[in-house]
């Protein structure tokens, strides 16, 4: 048996705050300083796409798509963390989706016999300091996936005042007192550490798995029944054209917490990542560099979203079921 450990680092936070992007960095960071690090993404039906912006061998990343990886998706997880490749100077780092309550992700991962070859989960929670406790229902959701947060990692802060900032982490303080807050180097930083340091770990030992996995199982199902995240998927066959999509996305319901996929646009020859978080004005396109061949679509995230809220869309694209 190896008698090493791979760091297990968990990033979570809300929709649209900035994991995916931390992630990209981190990655960067790893690999020029020597760790050959893997990745697992998950996400609604999208998982492919973000995991294709990584620019990283299609060995070294799995998208997790569906359903959370703290609920649906954990025998998923399971699944994708026992059968990564991994050898010495690696890290995994595993982006949850925004919507995934965190703390259950941490209790899986800390309980679990079967992932005994990497060292406890680390988890980084990625908030947006502009949008911090300012989601309405879904703050008690964002307070959450902080809780068990080792660092903090905050994002934006260029839009937000110093008194912000403050504020900011002193609520966030109160719910997790022995986080840091770090930048991304800080991060790499400490999971170069955290490396070095489990090289020479033998596996880890587990007393009483099977109670601690039932329990987060069982919570898990609570935690589908209180959220009731879903997502649509809407195709997107033919290029479209900017202006009238931009319009049509201005359109959707505030419902809509985040929209993300790829389409083509009329002018131009290569298809083009969509992107809106639930921060009013917000949407970014940008070019698909690697993998051209995804399908376009974009898909939308909310609480509980009827496929009436897709109807600005419909002009486009016939809505595909979820
Ligand atoms: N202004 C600003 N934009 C940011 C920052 N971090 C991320 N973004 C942008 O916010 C948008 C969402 O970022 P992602 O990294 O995809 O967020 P995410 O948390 O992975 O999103 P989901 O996977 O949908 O939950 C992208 O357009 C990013 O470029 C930041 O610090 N400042």
């Amino acid at each position: 048996m190896a008698s090493y450990r791979t760091p297990l680092v968990l990033i979570g936070g809300f929709l649209g705050a900035g994991k995916t992007t931390l992630l990209r960095s981190l990655v960067t960071r790893l690999r020029s300083d020597g760790l050959d690090p893997h990745v697992i993404l998950n996400d609604y039906g999208n998982a492919e796409i973000d995991a294709s912006s990584l620019e990283m061998s299609r060995g070294r990343v799995t998208p997790i798509a569906g359903s959370c990886i703290c609920c649906g998706s954990q025998a998923e997880l399971i699944h994708a963390l026992r059968r990564a490749p991994l050898q010495r100077h690696s890290a995994m780092l595993l982006e949850a989706n925004g919507t995934a309550d965190t703390t259950e992700i941490i209790e899986l991962l800390t309980a679990d016999r079967r992932v005994g070859r990497y060292t406890l989960p680390v988890q980084a929670a990625v908030v947006d300091a502009a949008r911090w406790q300012r989601r309405d229902w879904n703050d008690r959701l964002e307070r959450v996936q902080v809780q068990t947060a080792r660092f903090v990692h905050l994002t934006r802060l260029a839009e937000v005042s110093p008194a912000r900032r403050r504020a900011v982490e002193a609520s966030i303080r109160t719910l997790a007192p022995r986080a840091r807050f770090a930048s991304v180097d800080e991060i790499a930083g400490a999971i170069r550490e955290l490396s070095r340091l489990a090289d020479s770990l033998p596996p880890r030992r587990f007393d009483t798995s099977n109670e601690r996995v039932a329990s987060a199982v069982s919570s898990a199902s609570e935690h589908e029944a209180r959220h009731h995240f879903s997502s649509l998927e809407v195709p997107f066959p033919d290029p479209v054209d900017e202006g009238a999509l931009r319009k049509a996305l201005s359109e959707l319901s505030p419902e809509v917490l985040r929209i993300k996929g790829i389409v083509r646009l009329k002018g131009r020859d290569e298809p083009v990542y969509v992107q809106r978080t639930d921060r009013p004005g917000s949407l970014d396109f940008f070019p698909v560099r690697v993998n051209t061949e995804l399908e376009t679509l974009l898909v939308l995230i909310g609480v509980g979203l009827d496929a009436r809220v897709t109807q600005p869309l419909t002009r486009f694209s016939h809505r595909r079921s979820p």
